[in-house]
């Protein structure tokens, strides 16, 4: 039962803490390389390199081309789908090799995550490190990664097709997710390596349900922003708080079947991001206000507040991006600021978990 954390804490108690502290450490740095990840994914959107490379060769793409013949060859692989002949025609060799190095880059720092947990994993395993209670957990991580893989090249794969200059939003929703599913369930981990569940509720009346809240909104902010970036909904409507001088657009529901409108409706799925992040400001600020006037100083409250601090921070950073007409330094510091947001939601919700039962 991998997702139990009563394994987990057993698994703790078993695991002398020198070992649970070595092990998390080292799950903490794999999140690290997938933060870094997002972040350098945001960059590869932005910058419209995704689609560059055609290939999917898990092990022979760790090599960058070489040689000449090999540059061109990519280039010429480049100039037969459409986002060539739409939107970058005539652009040469210089230009492909522009957006190349990023998707590249992004590929191979997938790789060396993938070796990195793998090194990692086969260490403490063969050294016997490993609580017997968490290795279907770690395994279950690795499949999820590999399958992060998979995911990536399906949503590049959707970029080729006719008439397309850019991925499936879909695609790109379930790839973000999992990206932040994967860095969740590593912090989330790492966390109860550090520490078993407190002995006494740390919880006063209210503030469990209001950081679930907050976390919750956030998330849906998240998935919500996913379709902003994937249907390049913040290169409209660039004034806050009103749009086009209307708090809910015009056109809110134009699109038949009506669910469409959650995802391929500029206006309706700008709004919803901007909807659901406030509702997520608020809900952070409400939690912190409650931790203050309840709690002592120490661990929870800060936890608390360190949420409602990321989401402040997310938040205008967001209106900034949305203002300045989505620049990609902007646009990138926001997706990487929100794996921020999603710590300060893991490390409040862990915080606030409910003593051992019995
Ligand atoms: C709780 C607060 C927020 C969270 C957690 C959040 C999260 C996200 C995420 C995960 C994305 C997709 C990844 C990306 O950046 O491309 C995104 C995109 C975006 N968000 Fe937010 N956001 C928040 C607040 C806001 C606000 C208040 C605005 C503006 C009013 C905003 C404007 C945008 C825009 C314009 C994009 C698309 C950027 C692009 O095309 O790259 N966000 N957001």
């Amino acid at each position: 039962m991998p997702f139990d954390s009563r394994t987990l804490d057993a698994a703790h108690a078993m695991a002398p803490d020198a070992q649970a502290r070595a092990l998390s450490r080292f799950l903490l740095f794999v999140a690290g390389l997938v933060w870094v990840m997002v972040a350098i994914g945001g960059a590869t959107r932005l910058t419209g390199s995704g689609l560059s490379i055609m290939e999917w060769a898990p092990l022979a793409g760790i090599l960058p081309p070489l040689t000449d013949a090999e540059w061109q060859r990519l280039y010429d692989l480049y100039r037969t789908i459409p986002q060539y002949q739409l939107m970058n025609q005539g652009f040469g060799l210089d230009g492909f090799k522009e957006i190349f190095w990023l998707e590249w880059i992004h590929r191979f720092w997938g790789r060396l995550i993938g070796l990195a947990y793998v090194g990692g994993l086969a260490w403490f395993w063969l050294r016997g490190r490993i609580p017997p209670g968490l290795k279907p957990r770690l395994l279950l991580l690795l499949a999820l990664g590999g399958l992060q893989g998979a995911i990536g090249w399906f949503m590049v794969a959707s970029g080729f097709e006719a008439d397309r200059t850019a991925v499936s939003p879909y695609r790109l929703v379930i790839h973000l997710g999992m990206a932040f599913l994967l860095f969740g369930l590593l912090v989330w981990t790492a966390l109860s390596l550090l520490r078993p569940r407190p002995v006494q509720d740390p919880a006063p009346a209210g503030l469990r349900p209001a950081v679930h809240l907050a976390a919750g909104l956030a998330v849906a902010a998240m998935l919500a922003g996913g379709f902003v970036a994937g249907i390049r909904a913040g290169f409209d409507y660039n004034t806050f708080p009103l749009m086009e001088g209307r708090i809910v657009p015009q056109g809110y529901w134009l699109l038949e079947p009506a669910w469409k409108n959650l995802t391929a409706n500029v206006a309706a799925v700008q709004f919803n991001h901007r909807l659901l992040a406030t509702a997520t400001l608020a809900a952070a600020a409400w939690a912190a206000f409650l931790a203050f006037r309840r709690l002592p100083r120490g661990r929870v409250r800060g936890a608390v507040m360190g949420l409602a601090i990321a989401v402040g921070l997310q938040y205008a950073l967001g209106v900034a991006t949305l203002l300045a007409v989505v620049p990609v330094w902007l646009g990138t510091l926001h997706q990487a600021v929100a794996v921020l947001v999603l710590t300060g939601a893991l490390l409040a919700l862990h915080a606030l978990r409910r003593p051992a039962p019995g």
